[in-house]
């Protein structure tokens, strides 16, 4: 039998780092769902099309390698954006939800972490996180990961789109970015990341235990 991990969260609230230690900790796979966004975002971009044409968006959901997604390549922010774009199409959802089925079906436990994971792609995960932070806390979070890269970045523009980014996350009809019924929240902003994972960890365990 198969066992879900449903994580959720607005960008850059840390959900990904937590997800990944969960992960690793009790030995499930792990999916990144915004990867997938991102993948047929960039799909998009290489072939030249538009973001808005959604034939050529929902044809990319089917066939890219999801066992191909190079974090590397996809965490640059404006494929982020791009990301936010796509999602708003059900068609490019629906094909996308369906393969992330699969993928936590044919795992014997495994973590998912995204915008709809609780709500729309693993509505019984016996465990159901929603994981935030403060805008500010985002940006500047965002902000020192790209210097720390090796990147530039203005953290004023960085918390502007973060700002743009959750409301079309949250105000989208299809599948909106909130706490699924019965999730437990963190919020990190003012949390360590090793003060996050505890809190994950402590929830977790207890409720495995009561399962
Ligand atoms: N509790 C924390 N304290 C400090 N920094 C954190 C914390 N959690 C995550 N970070 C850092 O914040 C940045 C964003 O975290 P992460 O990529 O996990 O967020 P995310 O929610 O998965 O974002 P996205 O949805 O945009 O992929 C990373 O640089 C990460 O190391
Ligand atoms: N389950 C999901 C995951 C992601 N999205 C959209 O993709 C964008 C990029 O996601 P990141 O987690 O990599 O930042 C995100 O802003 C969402 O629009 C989604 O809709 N559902």
């Amino acid at each position: 039998m198969s066992l879900t991990i449903a994580i959720d969260g607005p960008a850059a609230s840390g959900k990904g780092t937590l997800s990944r230690r969960i992960a690793s900790h009790y030995g499930y796979r792990h999916l990144d769902t915004g990867l997938t966004y991102r993948a047929v975002a960039k799909a998009l971009i290489d072939a030249g099309q538009p973001l808005d044409d959604e034939e050529a968006a929902i044809d990319a959901a089917r066939t890219f390698d999801i066992s191909d997604m190079r974090r590397d390549v996809l965490a640059a922010h404006e494929i982020g954006e791009a990301a936010s774009k796509v999602a708003v199409m059900p068609g490019v959802r629906s094909a996308l939800v369906a393969r992330q089925r699969d993928f936590a079906a044919q795992s014997r436990g495994a973590v998912l972490d995204g915008r709809d994971i609780g709500t729309v792609v693993c509505p019984d995960a016996p465990v159901k996180l929603y994981v935030t932070a403060s805008p500010e806390v985002r940006a500047r979070r965002r902000y020192h990961e790209i210097l720390s890269n090796g990147g530039e970045a203005d953290e004023e523009a960085i918390l502007a789109d973060i700002l743009k980014r959750d409301e079309r996350d949250m105000g989208r009809a299809d599948s909106p970015l909130k706490p699924a019924d019965g999730a437990h929240l963190i919020d990190t902003s003012e949390m360590t990341i090793e003060a996050a994972f505890r809190a994950a960890r402590e929830y977790i365990d207890a409720a495995l235990d009561n399962d």
